[in-house]
């Protein structure tokens, strides 16, 4: 593709001469250690490096123009003036990739907690009604059925637009995109034409990165002015959780139609009479003055929000609304959210990314709808997060827990036991244990459980690894549940 054609989406301050704009661009990178003869480099003010310093090595590796925010001090370079490089490379790798969301509809989620699951909801709901659907999200990036491993919840811009693309050709005909608020506040999903955008709610989590709440608030609204208006021929809907202030908030902030929903008496689509056991939820779905009775195979009041939007976004993408109630008893949980794992122990053990504040609250408030007796909770919290969430997490534990264990997460960089010292700092209650190793802080739950109660294991889901330092290691919490032996002794 030619530069200028690369360039047709940018606002340009300045451009290289004629002959250049004429040149093939053969790949687009933000990233030095990718350029190869006829790349096109966009530089990047990161938090480690600035791409700026870089551009003399892309040059030298064969790129064919750079991009950039500053004006090179060698002004004879091959060099492309915008006002904001973050913004270009969304545009470029839109252009460069076809501008595949034009013609995909494309759902992207938001919000503090709820996003993987609502991907997940609306991606099996879609499935089950017959049509292609691809995910891009914390767990994985899903073209149909083909499963590709991610490092970001939303990846770069290049990634996105070149996975709409792989969507398009593969006939994928809705995209549901997690939107987290990093990838907002670096601008990672401008250029994407969203049709729906959901919120979901705004709790405590990533101080360290916005600072303050509203800060964070801003970040997350801006995919709602991304959204824009209906005018441009493309039928565009925000879907907002009326129970959350800053929701409400923003039903008046955006110019794009909303659609609202929630369980306290308020909203175009909500749930009553919710009612919760071990095997799922039901509940009264009113809409339009009507009320359908809904089963779902998901637990947890949280879980009927997060059904709640989904079933929102297929009212906007134009699905039947009869059709899409009688999939949903058939849709299944999302893997390490609320996730029972059978074990030797016999006892009700639950595997959940609970990782905020909220979240725990969410599921330890579920976890005693469903216990009978007493609730063990293994919890730590994230090296290289929001510490300030730490005191919060525990106190909730204390709170809803007979006893927690206190353990590691992803320590990261951070000392593990300065990460549980944050944690019980302030505490009065004593309800708790420390076992640093989280194998054997979940191998202690489970010795300590009797027949009638519950384990619940937090904060670190799906995943599959532990981080600790620079090293990496196999962990599964689900697998240490099902590959328990119960010993003879109690400790
Ligand atoms: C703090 C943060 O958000 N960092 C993200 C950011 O990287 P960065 O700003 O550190 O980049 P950098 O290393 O300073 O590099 C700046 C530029 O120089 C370039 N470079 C760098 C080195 C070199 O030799 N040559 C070169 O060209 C880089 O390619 C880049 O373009 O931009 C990268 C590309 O988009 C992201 O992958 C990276 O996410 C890191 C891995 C990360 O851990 N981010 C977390 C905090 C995050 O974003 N989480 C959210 C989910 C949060 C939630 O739960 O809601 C997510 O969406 O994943
Ligand atoms: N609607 C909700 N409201 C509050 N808590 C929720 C909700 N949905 C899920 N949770 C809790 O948050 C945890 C994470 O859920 P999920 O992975 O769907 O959220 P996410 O927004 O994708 O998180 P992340 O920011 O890490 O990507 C769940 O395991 C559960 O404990
Ligand atoms: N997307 C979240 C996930 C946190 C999961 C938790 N297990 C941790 O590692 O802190 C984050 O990066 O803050
Ligand atoms: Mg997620």
């Amino acid at each position: 593709m030619k530069l200028k054609d690369v360039l047709r989406y940018c606002f340009l301050l300045e451009s290289v001469n004629e002959s250049y704009l004429n040149k093939d661009i053969t790949t687009i990178t933000q990233d030095t250690r990718q350029v190869t003869k006829g790349s096109l480099f966009i530089a990047i003010e990161g938090a480690n490096f600035d791409g700026h310093s870089l551009i003399q090595e892309a040059l030298e590796k064969g790129a064919t123009a750079v991009v950039v925010e500053r004006r090179p001090n060698d002004q004879t370079m091959p060099y492309v003036l915008v006002p904001d490089t973050k913004k270009a490379l969304a545009e470029i790798a839109n252009a460069f990739y076809g501008n595949p969301s034009e013609t995909l509809n494309v759902v992207g989620v938001t919000g503090t907690n709820g996003k993987t699951t609502i991907t997940h909801l609306v991606d099996q709901i879609v499935d089950l009604l017959g049509h292609k659907a691809g995910i891009i999200g914390t767990m994985y990036n899903k073209i149909d059925d083909q499963v590709l491993p991610t490092i970001n919840t939303t990846p770069d811009s290049i990634t996105i637009q070149k996975l709409l693309q792989q969507m398009n050709r593969a006939g994928v005909s809705v995209s549901a995109l997690e939107v987290s608020s990093h990838g907002l506040a670096q601008g990672r999903t401008w250029g994407i034409d969203f049709d729906i955008a959901v919120f979901t709610n705004l709790t405590q989590d990533h101080l360290d990165f916005h600072g303050s709440m509203e800060e964070y608030f801003l970040a997350k609204s801006l995919l709602f002015s991304q959204l824009g208006n209906s005018y441009t021929g493309k039928r565009k809907l925000a879907v907002i959780n009326q129970d959350d202030s800053y929701g409400r908030k923003l039903s008046q902030m955006t110019s794009a139609n909303v659609l609202t929903y929630g369980c306290e008496g308020q909203g175009d689509l909500q749930a009553r009479r919710i009612r919760i056991d071990s095997t799922g939820t039901s509940f009264n779905l009113c809409f339009q003055e009507v009320s359908y009775e809904v089963q779902t195979m998901l637990i947890g009041e949280f879980n009927v929000y997060n059904l709640l939007a989904a079933i929102g976004v297929t009212i906007g993408l134009g699905y039947n609304f009869e059709e899409v109630l009688e999939v949903i008893p058939a849709i299944k949980p999302v893997m390490g959210r609320f996730q029972l794992v059978a074990n030797a122990k016999k006892v009700a053990a639950i595997v959940d990314y609970a990782h905020t504040p909220d979240g725990l609250e969410n599921v330890l408030e579920t976890a005693q709808e469903i216990a009978t007796k007493k609730i063990f909770c293994v919890v730590g919290c994230g090296g290289d997060r929001d510490k300030t969430k730490r005191p919060l997490m525990a106190e909730i534990a204390l709170k809803y827990a007979t006893t927690a264990i206190f353990t590691t997460d992803n320590p990261r960089r951070e000392e593990p036991m300065s990460i549980v010292e944050d944690m019980i700092a302030g505490t009065h209650q004593d309800n708790y244990m420390i076992e640093l190793d989280r194998k054997k802080a979940i191998q202690l739950a489970m010795d300590l459980a009797e027949e009638g109660d519950l384990v619940l294991v937090a904060g670190k889901g799906h995943e599959t690894y532990q981080i600790t330092g620079e090293k990496t290691i196999h962990f599964d919490d689900s697998e240490i549940i099902s590959e328990y032996q119960p010993s003879i002794e109690v400790r």
